[in-house]
């Protein structure tokens, strides 16, 4: 009945010793209560004076309130474990999104990452709180009512035993047949999700293409699909209400038929015939209350699922073999005969590069040819399938090698601006900076038309639900965080110019061109003119290197191609 999971979770024993506790109390309480409360009515029933039934009365009543202030105590108690809990998945989420990086969201989805973390979480602590409430009331109350009832009555007490199980039975088919409905409810939510989020982030692109309304109709109809899923579900969960609830009742009607034969024969006293009928619908209501809450916990128990198949995820492993202080000058990377796939499908293949020092490196090639999967092996957010790696003669299993991610920087087609105001954008890298190196940044990246522009300056938010910035400010935004950390002497660029027109592109090309010098880059682009700054050319096709060398000679080798070619047909 409990999940297995909940006992890796920390702390978790000391807790439902406390809980146990806390319900066995409460479970004397239920009896004493129900005892009292028999005494006063009988002494009420036979004429007796309200100063000899006084301390029936008092006593039902201390019973009744410690009862009470033991259900609040107890859900304090678990939603502040649960709080707890939460909060701790929370944080090892994230550090595994952060460790896995960007390739993790995008294999489950934005919409499915923002569902886990966000109304996921939310459903694990209701799981939490009220599932081992319910368990631990169901597990102990029932049994030390039925004790007394036994103690009382050993007839009734087993007649209760009997048909505990019958309901539970009843209880276990219904609740199967929910958790079938619940899991294509959850599916269906985060389905909703993941196009929800999808379509905001796309709405742009869907009215340019005038599709939006193709697209919210779309949406539309899996947000039906949900309702009516969790009409479905709830259908079953108030079935099974209902049907526990007529039970349970009817048991008791007939444990209450009993007791008045019982009475009538005079086999029985009042007293323990009514502290009986008292104490029958007790015997259920931990049931009743758990069958109330468990399609309730249904939602948590797959959320849970997600959560720690996320959890679980391996890390990346080896990630501090690499030795290294600062790239320099005779510093050396060599990749031998790398190999990769996604989903067996291979992009790159035997691809053998060599950077040493501070070389400029450009990796060209057509769309889809691997240019960007070599730079994400290259940054270690990918590990290659097979293939040498060594920096300074030192083997590597991969690149994602702590000494070698802080040495780089990764300027990709659209750089991320978070939101913060432009100097907290600017300083990402170097929190440290003085006002002037910023100032400097900014004219070298040639930010400061943005600044002027901007109602507070360097202090106006931008980003997301701030002032939106272009393509291009975007780009001079990173740049001017290059420019500001000098430490860093490795960049990666992954077609920075892409998104961009040819005269913003000219602009950037000329605040770029200082940065490049005593740095080691790698710059994948489609954009020929860039090879002039410089000195490596890797031409990739089909993920393969298929040209390679110093630009100038490349150039000249199509050079020679086409006069041959215009000879050819001139000739002919
Ligand atoms: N996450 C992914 N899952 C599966 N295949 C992918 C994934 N990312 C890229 N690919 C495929 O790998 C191949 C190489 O893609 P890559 O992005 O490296 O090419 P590229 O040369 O950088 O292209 P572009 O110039 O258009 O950016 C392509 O066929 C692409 O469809």
């Amino acid at each position: 009945m409990i999940d297995k999971r909940l006992f890796k979770l920390k702390g978790i024993i000391g807790t439902l010793m406390v809980l146990v506790f806390m319900t066995g109390i409460q479970g004397l309480t239920i009896i004493a209560q129900s005892v009292f409360m028999s005494r006063a009515i009988v002494d009420l029933w036979r004429g007796q004076s309200i100063e000899i039934t006084l301390s029936n009365i008092v006593w039902f009543g201390l019973a009744f309130i410690v009862r009470q202030l033991l259900v609040v105590f107890k859900n304090q108690y678990m939603a502040g474990y649960a709080d707890k809990a939460v909060e701790n998945y929370r944080v090892q989420l994230l550090e595994k999104y952060t460790a896995l990086g960007s390739t993790v969201v995008a294999k489950q989805g934005t919409g499915n990452a923002v569902t886990t973390l966000g109304a996921g979480l939310d459903n694990v602590k209701n799981y939490f709180q009220l599932l081992l409430i319910k368990v631990f009331d169901l597990s102990i109350i029932p049994w030390l009512v039925l004790a007394y009832i036994f103690y009382i009555k050993w007839e009734q007490g087993l007649f209760l035993l009997l048909i505990f199980p019958v309901v539970i039975i009843f209880f276990i088919i219904l609740g199967l047949a929910a958790q079938s409905k619940a899991d294509a409810e959850f599916a269906n939510f985060k389905n909703l999700n993941n196009r929800f989020v999808d379509a905001l982030r796309g709405l742009p692109t869907l009215k340019q293409l005038g599709l939006a309304e193709t697209y919210s109709d779309e949406i539309y109809q899996i947000s039906e699909d949900y309702r009516k899923t969790t009409m479905r579900t709830l259908k079953i969960a108030m079935t099974s209400t209902f049907a526990l609830d007529f039970f349970t009742t009817l048991s008791i009607a007939v444990v209450a038929v009993f007791l008045g034969f019982d009475l009538l024969n005079g086999h029985m006293m009042l007293l323990p015939a009514l502290t009986i009928l008292i104490l029958a619908p007790e015997y259920f209501l931990p049931l009743r209350n758990f069958s109330d809450d468990y399609h309730a916990t249904l939602n948590g128990k797959n959320a849970l699922t997600d959560v720690l198949a996320m959890i679980e995820e391996p890390n990346v492993s080896n990630q501090a073999v690499l030795q290294l202080t600062t790239w320099q000058s005779d510093s050396q990377l060599i990749l031998n005969n790398i190999n990769f796939s996604y989903d067996q499908q291979p992009v790159l293949k035997n691809i053998t590069v060599q950077a040493k020092g501070y070389q400029k490196i450009a990796l060209v090639g057509e769309s889809g040819s691997g240019k960007s999967t070599l730079l994400n092996i290259i940054g270690g957010f990918l590990t290659a399938d097979d293939g040498q790696i060594m920096i300074n003669h030192q083997k590597l299993p991969h690149l994602a090698q702590a000494d070698w991610q802080k040495q780089f920087f990764y300027m990709p087609q659209q750089p991320y601006i978070f939101h913060n105001t432009l100097r907290e954008n600017i300083k990402f890298y170097a929190q440290n900076a003085s006002e002037n190196e910023v100032m400097d940044a900014i004219k070298n990246a040639g930010l400061s038309a943005l600044v002027d522009e901007l109602p507070d300056g360097l202090d106006s938010m931008i980003g997301e639900s701030g002032r939106q910035v272009s393509g291009g400010q975007a780009q001079r935004i990173t740049l001017a965080r290059m420019l500001l950390d000098n430490q860093r002497k490795i960049l990666l660029f992954d077609e920075p110019t892409a998104h961009l027109d040819i005269e913003t592109e000219y602009d950037l090309k000329q605040a770029m061109a200082p940065i490049l010098a005593s740095h080691l880059v790698f710059f994948a682009t489609h954009r020929l003119h860039w090879l002039d700054q410089m000195d490596y050319v890797l031409v990739l096709r089909q993920g393969e290197v298929v040209e390679q060398g110093e630009p100038r000679l490349l150039l000249a080798d199509v050079n020679s191609q086409l006069n041959r070619l215009r000879y050819e047909l001139g000739g002919k």
